[in-house]
């Protein structure tokens, strides 16, 4: 038998950063391959169309969470169809609700010839950690058994939460490296061996024994957790037990003015948002990617890829939400397909384009400090008037 594939498994809470990381790894792979297992919650998986074009092979399993649509045998068909593809590493992102302990539980208890598991990796949204831990507690268990942890969005961080933040993490996760992150950028030898045939070894403090998952499980039992045969019963304490989904679609294109002012609302209750969405502009309208974390509302631009219907297609994951509303909302932002495009598109934009990452908010700030009135390239003279008034 040849060389056991290692499962490693990422985690961590909605949006923290583990697409953007599963992507910083397949960019710079290095000649490993890499297949990927992701699991959105919500009946359209985004992550899937967020996830690059250049992976090996990979599995997307759609509506609810990996720790709840699977069993050990449905893993183990789901290695099978991996293994075939012959990677040096099998990842598993997680969908940002699921229980990653249960998701270990299931790897280790796994009868594939050709697997091992690799560890547990958490990532950790650095600004918002503090708040989602007084939120959800249990996320001090998962960082328990996590093997490496991730604090990302050090961008966001000043040097005294760095420090507050990193202490905390080191605590909950004793004995696992805590390394910084921006924007998922961590060295892949963190986590896989460089491949081929490469010789770095994974510097994991620590490993996770089945041992220490039997004992985690049994505690949990103990705590009545998991009293019944009822799947909904046994998955009750799961964190996503307490969260709704709602999908938005439209095939007719969005008034982007409309879309802002939706957007800029705001909807209690709703702590994500993400997906493409489609404006009424001329010519072959762009892909806007929508990304929704707690308040932080952002767009980044591209085209649509091959393959992928130019429609617009949102999932909000939240807790006692108004759905009607936010349907209702929606609705009144779509415009008839026969309307043509938005008159004065440029302006249309403006309140879209104020949340614009990636190049062309580089492009702002580079106008910004250049410190020359108009010359924003994101504004044109119609737009500046247009904020003058
Ligand atoms: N400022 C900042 N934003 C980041 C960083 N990493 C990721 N983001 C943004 O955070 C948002 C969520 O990132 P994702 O990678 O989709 O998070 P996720 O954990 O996969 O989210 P779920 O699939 O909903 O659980 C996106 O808008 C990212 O661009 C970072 O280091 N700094």
């Amino acid at each position: 038998m040849g060389k056991r594939i290692p499962v490693v498994l990422v985690a961590g809470f909605l949006g923290a950063g583990k697409t953007t990381l599963l992507n910083h790894l397949l960019r710079h792979a290095d000649g490993t391959r890499i297949a990927v297992v992701v699991n959105d919650f919500g009946s359209v998986n985004i992550d899937a169309m967020l996830v690059s074009a250049q992976v090996d092979s990979m599995v997307s399993l759609g509506n609810g969470c990996l720790c709840c649509v699977l069993d050990t045998s449905d893993l183990d068909g789901m290695f099978s169809r991996l293994a075939r593809t012959k990677p040096d590493v099998i990842v598993v992102e997680a969908s940002g609700l699921a229980e990653p302990v249960e998701l270990v539980q299931m790897v280790l208890a796994s009868r594939h010839q050709r697997i091992r598991y690799a560890g547990l990796l958490m990532v950790v949204d650095g600004a918002h950690f503090a708040a989602t831990r007084a939120e959800h507690p249990e996320i001090d268990r998962h960082l328990h058994y996590a093997d490496l942890v991730v604090a990302n969005k050090d961008d966001l961080l000043d040097p005294a939460e760095r420090a507050a933040l990193h202490a905390t993490l080191a605590e909950l996760a004793p004995g696992a490296p805590v390394v910084p992150s921006l924007r998922g950028r961590i060295d892949p030898a963190l986590l896989f061996d460089a491949a081929p045939h490469g010789a770095r070894t994974v510097p994991r403090a620590r490993q996770l024994s089945f041992d220490d998952l039997l004992r985690d499980a049994a505690t949990h039992e103990a705590h009545g957790d998991h009293g019944t045969d009822a799947a909904d019963d046994a998955h009750a304490d799961h964190l996503h037990s307490a969260y709704d989904t709602l999908n938005l679609e439209s095939a007719e294109p969005l008034d982007p003015r409309a879309f802002a002012a939706f957007m800029e609302r705001g909807f209690p209750g709703v702590y994500r948002m993400k997906g493409f969405v489609r404006f009424a502009l001329p010519g072959r309208p762009d892909r806007y990617t929508l990304q929704l974390v707690g308040r932080h509302l952002s767009y980044t631009r591209s085209g649509w890829p091959r393959g992928q219907q130019p429609t617009t297609t949102l999932v909000a994951i939240g807790a006692g939400f108004d759905a009607a509303a936010l349907r209702d909302g929606f609705a009144a932002c779509t415009l008839a397909e026969s309307a043509g495009p938005v008159a004065d598109p440029d302006i249309a934009m403006a309140g879209i384009r104020r949340h614009l990452e990636g190049r062309e908010a580089e492009d702002r700030a580079a106008a910004r400090e250049s410190d020359t009135p108009g010359t924003d390239p994101d504004l044109s003279a119609a737009e500046v008037e247009a904020y003058a008034d």
